[in-house]
Parts: structure tokens; sequence; C-alpha cells
């Protein structure tokens, strides 16, 4: 008979829920470690997109563990109809989400890019393995337990492109890409329009680049890729900054530069620290 997840490892607390799951603390009494467990019921997987996805989670955190910012994979259970686990780094509580709403106002460039700098060492990492993550938000940044380090999370969206391009309306309406909502084929690039926006967020405390007051209206507004900086909120944001921005939050997908390309650039090079203020 199979092992289950409960006869290797002591569920503590629940310390998070998704939409088809809980996660708890738990302790592998093999080891010692401490660790993240995400139990998923699969009865509460509608469709077969939620069920494909959901399936293909565990294998994909394998392909792409160990990476220092990526959460990793450590064990997975798979009791075919009933429930599927998997066994991951613990995060600490606070995600970048909590981190900008926390400071209610913009945070400071050297700060903002060296988050920036980890997230990209991780999407470059996914992208060099034909991995899209699909689903880069704020939500999905966590950091290790010292709240030191980034660690990209939650690959329940994520997709193997294999060098190819997929089809599919996934992600969230502030940080989608626009070629995933015009139905059209798409590639790893939206990923690295996600953190462009993420960018954008930290820098102007919280302000979107593009919004609306329904997910209708945003989806607009990302399709438009109208992309301005009002000055009563970048006045004292580096041109560095801004055109990094640009280049990643690029409507023309084939523009825009890969995450290996921003991890190039002089404001992620230079740590955020710009000489000049000029808008
Ligand atoms: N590795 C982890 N370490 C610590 N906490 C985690 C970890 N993974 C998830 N969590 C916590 O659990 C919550 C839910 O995570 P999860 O990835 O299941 O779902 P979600 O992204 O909110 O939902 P969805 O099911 O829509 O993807 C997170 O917001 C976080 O607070």
């Amino acid at each position: 008979m199979s092992q289950t997840l409960r006869d290797k490892y002591q569920l503590l607390e629940e310390i998070g829920r998704g939409r088809f799951g809980k996660i708890f603390r738990c302790f592998s009494a093999e080891n010692g470690g401490i660790y993240a467990a995400k139990v998923i019921d699969k009865s509460l997987l509608e469709d077969a997109t939620d069920r494909e996805c959901l399936e293909n989670e565990p294998k994909i955190m394998a392909l792409l563990s160990p990476h220092p910012n990526i959460v990793s994979i450590v064990d997975a259970f798979d009791s075919s109809d009933e429930s599927l686990a998997i066994v991951m780094d613990l995060c600490g509580s606070q995600n970048l989400y909590d981190r900008i709403a926390r400071s209610g106002r913009a945070m400071a460039e050297p700060d903002a890019a060296s988050l920036m700098k980890q997230l990209l060492l991780a999407v470059a990492h996914c992208h060099r393995l034909g991995v899209a993550h699909r689903d880069i938000k704020p939500e999905n940044v966590f950091f290790d337990l010292r709240g030191a380090t980034v660690k990209l999370g939650d690959f329940g969206s994520a997709v193997w492109l294999g060098g190819g391009s997929v089809t599919g309306v996934v992600g969230t309406p502030y940080y989608v890409a626009p070629e995933v909502l015009t139905g059209r084929d798409y590639g790893e690039k939206v990923d690295v329009w996600s953190c462009g926006v993420i960018i954008y967020i930290m820098l102007s405390g919280g302000i979107p680049p593009f919004y609306g007051d329904s997910a209708e209206d945003i989806f607009e507004a990302v399709v438009r890729a109208n992309l301005r900086f009002p000055p009563k909120i970048f006045r004292s944001v580096s041109a560095s900054a801004k055109d990094l921005i640009r280049k990643m939050v690029c409507r023309d997908a084939s523009r825009r530069i890969s995450a290996e390309q921003a991890l190039r650039h002089p404001w992620i090079l230079g740590e955020g620290q710009t000489s000049e203020r000029i808008a």
C-alpha cells in the first residue's frame, strides 16, 4: 500500500486556505524539518481545467526545484480520487501583497530592485525550463521564514510550454498580459508583463497601472495598455526605473524584454541606486 501524508508527517495548525484546499504547517519525524503541506480536496475540483492544473502543480514544482527563489517541493502524495498533498518549503506569513499594503507608501527603489531581482531570477529559471507561471502577483510572492529571501509560489496555474505557446485565459485582472485576454497564442513573456506591473505597484505605493471598477473595465484598460506615470505619484521615481517598466509592460510581446534581459537592465544591476531623479 502506498504511503500517505499522515504516515510521514505530523500535521500541525492550519496556516492558509485556497480555493480547493487548506495549507498546514507540518513536521517530519524522519528529518526533524518543518514544512508547509497543501492538501487539496479533489471533490472540489469542478472542471477538467482545474483538475489538470492542480495535477500539474507538483510536477512543475518538482521540475523547478530546488531554486533559492522558488518555493521548493519536498514530497507529494496523490490518492487518485480523494486528495492531493504537496509538502513544500514553509514560508513566512507575510507575502509581498501584505508588505505593500501595510507600508501604505511607495517602496524605496533599492528595496524594490532587490525584491525584483530575486523574483526575476525565479522567473528566468522557470522560463529556461520551459515553464510559464501565468499568475505572478504580489500574493504569490512569498518570503522565507526570516523575511529576507523572495520565494515565488503557487504554481497552480503554471504550464509547461516546451518552447511553444498556449491559449487560455488564466491570471488575475491587474497583472494579466493583454495577449492572454485577446485570445491569441502566448508564451512566457506574460510573466515579464506581470513583473513589470509589480514594479509599478511597488514604486507607486500600491496603485496599479491599469484599473477599473469591474474585472471587465480592468481588462479593457490592460488591452489598451496605455501606460502612464502620473507626475503626482512618480515625480521622485528614477528615469531608469520607468525605462525598465516601459520595456516590461510593453503591449507587443515580441518587443517586450525577456526575464534574462530584465536582469541585465541598469536599474536591476545598480540595485535601484540611480543618481538621477528626472521625470
Ligand atoms: N509554502 C507556504 N508557506 C506558508 N504559507 C503558505 C504556503 N503556501 C501557501 N501558504 C498560505 O496559504 C494561503 C493559500 O495558499 P494557496 O497557494 O493554496 O492558495 P491561493 O493562491 O490563495 O488560492 P488558489 O487555490 O486560488 O490558488 C496563502 O495565501 C498563504 O497564506
